[in-house]
């Protein structure tokens, strides 16, 4: 039986510190099996108090988040459990509850989700999904979630909810963020029977310190002495923070903006940065001791499923634990679940030993280089101990060990932190990291009122390729696949992009050739300083199935020799000019003094299935703000069955129009 993290904080000396790490369910199998190894190296290494997994709006994730709990639990880890409650059925919700209960969770972090959705905007499948026929309209906000899981379990679980150091942005009204309109609701939500905050994350410490006075010295008293854990979320790329700040409307104060903005070229510079900026708001926190409610101060980290900036905080702000004493550390045999280690005596360097249950993710070329790595280094370690003649001591708490892989030192750090420079959401489909921003599901970004003053409500194709073709030139801002404005790189290729949209052929990604350019470029330029980076051409689009059947045979003969292409439609059907379904397409890759080759944007089919089925489910989410009836909402029905989402990658980027001219014939 797991513990309820409040009684863990409990626990704590006053004056302790303590973390938690937020993780989402990894969009694909191999992600999932790389959290693992990099779950168990936090969890060794950093040693959270706790940690968090996230649960899909709607209940998209739920099979997930439950497959991800469990995982955690497996590790040892105590685990909160995030649930949303509108838009889904009572039973996903009950069926969450009693598996949490199962698996011996005791956490739950009670949310709200997506604004709950009236009846006419709910089709026949979804208000089977939803539970529409069973009635779940009595969950509008968190606070009838809270209640509910206090009715259903008493005390079983220990329950959490959010709050907003800066207001709650709420888009659909016209009104600005207000600590002061949320407070009666929070309070009313607290008192419902609620026993920690955890907040929206910040980068403006006065802000938050000022939030949490108000709080502490609410009249009402529910906040005085409830543990309230800070989010964080560390600063993992440039493109990254501006867009996680700008959709949940987080404000970035000036001096720290211009930190970030004067070293935005240089990825490895912006995570330093980063991890500078948020040490300095965890010291100001901790320093803060007025405010704390006489409780241990603890810190909750978004993660975004990448562990090397997190690492770098928690050590450099003191957070990581003390090991229990050696009595208290169980010696792993090589024959038991979970990876075992090594470690040099006083040495830091620690080695994973394989086991079977984790073999089977050496198929993953990754993991095959860390295999190869560790039999060496093995071979290195009996070497040297056969050389001094005495056997090496083994440490099996190996923290340092752990703490120096995360944070990417040696050949096995660079392994743990391969996928640490994600440009953009899509880099490799097997991090852990891949295709994600939140962890909150599918979504449209905007609410309803918010999108239907960006799109309207098109009645036909034509209106709908003025949308895109808007959104090409850099008039609209957003598109429901793209969250925010394009690029300045795809302004090189607007003419063409413009033709393509005009046509029908509706992009939603997209990138033009680069034949090298400095890795300090103002358009291309990323990565560490003095390299040199490179792009194939792509483009992603939608397309009317008649016209994909004529498109493909011209791919098929004429751009036989110089292009691959990924296609697929929502009822699963796929096609490929791709021989193997291992294959994959590196279309971004930098050289940089030092350093292998990094590649950061890869194509292939895992990767392309696993977008396929959210681009189609985005149709779905743009349908869903129209009413049923409406012409609207048909169109975007009958569109979504009667398209293919098509990708094509052009191989010879020495030749920049090749794509565009020779293969689109635009
Ligand atoms: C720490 C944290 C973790 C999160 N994890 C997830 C996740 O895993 N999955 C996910 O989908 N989303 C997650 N979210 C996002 C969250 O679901 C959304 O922000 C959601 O829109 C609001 O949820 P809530 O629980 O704060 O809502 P609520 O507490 O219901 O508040 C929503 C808004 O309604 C107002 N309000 C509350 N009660 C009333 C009332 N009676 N009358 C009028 N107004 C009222 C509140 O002031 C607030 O403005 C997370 C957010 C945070 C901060
Ligand atoms: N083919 C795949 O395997 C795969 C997998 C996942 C995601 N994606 C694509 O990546 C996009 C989002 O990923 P990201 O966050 O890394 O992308 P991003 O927002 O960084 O955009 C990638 C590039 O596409 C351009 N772009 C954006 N909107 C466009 C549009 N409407 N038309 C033409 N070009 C546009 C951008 O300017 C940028 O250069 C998705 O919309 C999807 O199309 C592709």
């Amino acid at each position: 039986m797991q513990e309820k993290v409040t009684d863990k904080i409990k626990a704590l000396p006053k004056d302790a510190t303590y973390f938690s790490l937020e993780f989402f369910p990894p969009k694909t199998p191999a992600g999932l099996q790389n959290l693992h190894a990099r779950l168990d190296r936090m969890a060794k290494g950093l040693r959270p108090l706790f940690v968090n997994v996230t649960w899909g709006a709607g209940g998209s994730t739920a099979t997930k988040s439950l497959e991800l709990a469990s995982l955690c639990q497996s590790l040892g880890l105590t685990t909160v459990l995030h649930l949303t409650c509108t838009n889904m059925s009572k039973s996903v919700l009950d069926d969450a509850l009693e598996n949490a209960k199962l698996m011996g969770i005791r956490n739950v972090l009670a949310l709200r989700g997506d604004e709950p959705r009236q009846h006419e905007y709910l089709d026949v499948t979804e208000q089977v999904r939803n539970g529409t026929g069973e009635d779940n309209s009595e969950f509008v906000y968190a606070i009838d979630l809270v209640k509910y899981i206090r009715k259903q379990y008493g005390e079983y679980f220990a329950i959490g909810v959010a709050a907003y150091p800066e207001g709650y942005a709420e888009t659909a009204y016209p009104i600005a963020q207000d600590v002061a309109r949320d407070l009666p609701y929070l309070r009313e939500k607290t008192a419902a029977g609620v026993d920690f905050i955890m907040t929206q994350f910040f980068y403006d410490v006065d802000a938050y310190l000022s939030f949490e006075k108000t709080l502490r010295n609410d009249e009402s008293g529910v906040f005085r002495d409830i543990p309230i854990i800070p989010g964080l979320m560390p600063v993992q790329s440039y493109q990254i923070f501006r867009r996680t700040t700008k959709l949940c409307s987080v404000k970035v104060p000036a001096g720290i903006s211009d930190r970030v903005e004067s070293v935005k070229v240089d990825d490895e510079m912006v995570k330093e940065k980063g991890i500078q900026i948020l040490t300095e708001m965890i010291d100001k926190i901790k320093g803060s001791t007025e405010t704390s409610g006489g409780l241990p101060r603890g810190f909750h980290f978004y993660t975004l499923n990448l562990e090397k900036a997190v690492a770098f905080i928690v050590e450099r702000c003191n957070l990581i634990p003390e090991l229990p004493t050696s009595d208290e550390v169980a010696v792993e045999d090589e024959d038991d679940e979970g990876p075992a280690l090594l470690t040099v005596n006083g040495g830091g360097a620690s080695i994973p030993r394989r086991n079977r249950r984790t073999s089977s993710i050496i198929s993953d070329p990754h993991n095959r280089v860390i295999v190869d790595t560790v039999s060496s280094a093995r071979s290195e370690l009996q070497a040297e101990a056969g050389e001094a003649g005495v056997p090496k001591i083994l440490d099996p708490g190996s923290q340092e060990g752990n703490l120096a892989i995360s944070e990417g030192e040696g050949s096995l750090g660079r392994e743990a932190t391969w996928d640490d420079f994600p440009n953009g959401r899509w880099g490799d489909a097997r991090s852990p990291a891949f295709g994600e921003i939140d962890g909150y599901g599918v979504s449209l970004h905007r609410t309803p009122t918010e999108a239907l003053r960006l799109w309207g409500k098109p009645t036909s194709t034509r209106d709908i390729s003025d949308l895109f073709v808007k959104n090409a030139k850099g008039e609209l801002e957003a598109m429901p696949w793209s969250e925010d404005s394009l690029n300045p790189e795809s302004f090189l290729i607007t003419q063409e992009l413009v033709k393509m949209n005009d046509k029908g052929w509706w992009t939603v990604a997209s990138q033009p050739a680069v034949n090298s350019a400095k890795s300090d470029h103002p358009t291309f330029g990323w990565g560490p300083k003095n390299g040199f980076v490179f792009q194939k051409a792509f483009v992603e689009f939608f397309i009317l199935n008649d016209e994909w059947v004529e498109l493909r045979k011209k791919l098929e003969t004429d751009g036989k020799e110089d292009v691959s292409f990924y296609a697929g439609n929502k009822a699963g059907e796929f096609a490929t000019n791709m021989t193997s379904d291992s294959s994959l397409n590196a279309v971004t890759w930098g050289a940089f003094p030092g350093k292998e080759i990094v590649t950061p944007t890869i194509i292939e089919e895992v990767s392309f299935r696993a977008w396929r089925d959210e681009a189609f489910d985005i149709w779905s989410e743009w349908q869903r703000i129209y009413p049923l009836s409406s012409a609207t909402s048909k169109l975007l029905g009958e569109l979504k069955n009667k398209l293919w989402l098509v990708t094509i990658i052009h191989h010879d980027f020495v030749n920049a129009d090749g794509l565009w001219k020779d293969i689109l014939g635009l």
